[in-house]
């Protein structure tokens, strides 16, 4: 599959799926943020403003809900196919915590899980950074933390591919009839990144542009837009750092002034409908397109579609010998999908240099 280091002849005997963690009420957005910020110093002041998104929603985050339900469908799927490992659940910034879930696997007498990251691409927040985690969570366990094996990323993966295009099909089924129907856009959206964490992603540069690049062009072709753009949202960071741009709202002022009457926005780039789904996409674009007198439909997310789950079940398939039913599309940086054993980095130069600030 790729020359990615993997746990040697060792039974597997649990999953773990890691996650970013989101605040579940208003008390917990400041402590939560403090965690995403860790080490930056920044003030209890700064954070709530970088935290008004959450408190639009009483502090809560639909992460963790999605996460819930992503582990109860795949534990389900476990049940129908004979898998028998307990799934275990951690987070970066919120609890679950993982530093407390890599504890409990060792209470529990885990000695190698393999490791389920809820996110689909390459890149530093998208993949290095899970690895990072990865190490601090054996590290705040020590010597008798189980060995932790990461999950390759998903972004090739043809389930990926095919509930995001199962959801570019439903956007499109929603505006049908509509007198805008016609001059429609696809248009997809990721993360956007700082400019220098996109060149430094993967042995070439790019990794985590140009795979949300490959998924777009798979995606259009399938559902037969010939034109689509990709555009980037929910950027921070002071303003004179460059971030990957056009940013989805300035993108659709620019879509209008060119007498397109409406978008399909998918956001390919995330897994489930988190905060910067729910938020900057149904909130914020959604708002801006109304300004416009733009059409809007935003197409759903690959988590909440079955294949997802089958996805995951058959990676784990594949790793555990039983059975290899995963097509991947475009590997195209062989030995840098993400895979990597406890905390190493899964190929030279991928999947980013650790932020600098
Ligand atoms: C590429 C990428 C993904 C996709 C990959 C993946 O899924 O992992 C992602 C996911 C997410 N990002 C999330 C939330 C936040 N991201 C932040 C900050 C940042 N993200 C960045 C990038 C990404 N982020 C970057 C370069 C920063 C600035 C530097 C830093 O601080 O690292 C901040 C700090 C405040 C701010 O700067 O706005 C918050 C609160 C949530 C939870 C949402 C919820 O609650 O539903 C999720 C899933
Ligand atoms: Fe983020």
């Amino acid at each position: 599959m790729n020359n990615a280091p993997l746990l040697q002849d060792a039974p597997i005997d649990a999953l773990l799926v890691l996650s970013f963690g989101g605040p579940e009420g208003v008390d917990d957005v400041v402590p939560f943020l403090e965690n995403v910020t860790r080490g930056r110093g920044i003030p209890a002041e700064r954070l709530r403003e970088v935290g008004k998104h959450y408190f639009h929603f009483d502090g809560i985050s639909p992460i963790n809900e999605l996460n819930r339900s992503i582990i109860d469908r795949l534990k389900r799927e476990f049940v129908r196919r004979g898998i028998e490992l307990p799934i275990y659940w951690g987070n970066r910034n919120w609890h679950p915590m993982l530093e407390q879930t890599v504890a409990e696997m060792t209470a529990d007498g885990v000695r190698r899980a393999l490791v389920f990251g809820t996110s689909a691409y390459g890149g530093y927040s998208a993949c290095r950074q899970y690895h990072e985690d990865i190490a601090r969570g054996r590290a705040a366990v020590g010597d008798d933390a189980p060995d932790l094996e990461k999950l390759p990323q998903l972004y090739a993966n043809e389930m990926f591919v095919a509930a995001n295009v199962a959801a570019v099909e439903a956007a499109y089924a929603k505006l049908q009839g509509a007198d805008f129907a016609s001059g429609t856009r696809l248009v997809f959206t990721a993360h956007s990144i700082p400019e220098t964490a996109d060149a430094e992603a993967g042995p070439e540069g790019h990794l985590y542009s140009e795979q949300l690049r490959f998924v777009a062009a798979q995606v259009a072709d399938r559902v037969g837009a010939a034109q689509w753009d990709l555009v980037w949202q929910s950027r921070s960071g002071p303003p004179h750092i460059p971030w990957l741009e056009p940013d989805i709202c300035d993108h659709l002022e620019t879509l209008a002034s060119d007498g397109i009457r409406s978008v399909i926005v998918a956001p390919i780039g995330f897994v489930s409908d988190h905060l910067e789904v729910v938020w900057d996409l149904d909130t914020e674009a959604a708002a801006k397109a109304i300004e416009l007198g733009l059409g809007f439909v935003r197409a759903g997310t690959a988590g909440s579609d079955d294949r997802f789950i089958t996805m995951i079940a058959d990676l784990i398939e594949r790793r555990l010998g039983i059975s290899d039913n995963v097509q991947e599309l475009c590997p195209f940086l062989q030995g840098a999908t993400g895979v990597g054993v406890n905390g190493t980095v899964c190929a030279p130069g991928c999947c980013g240099a650790q932020r600098s600030d």
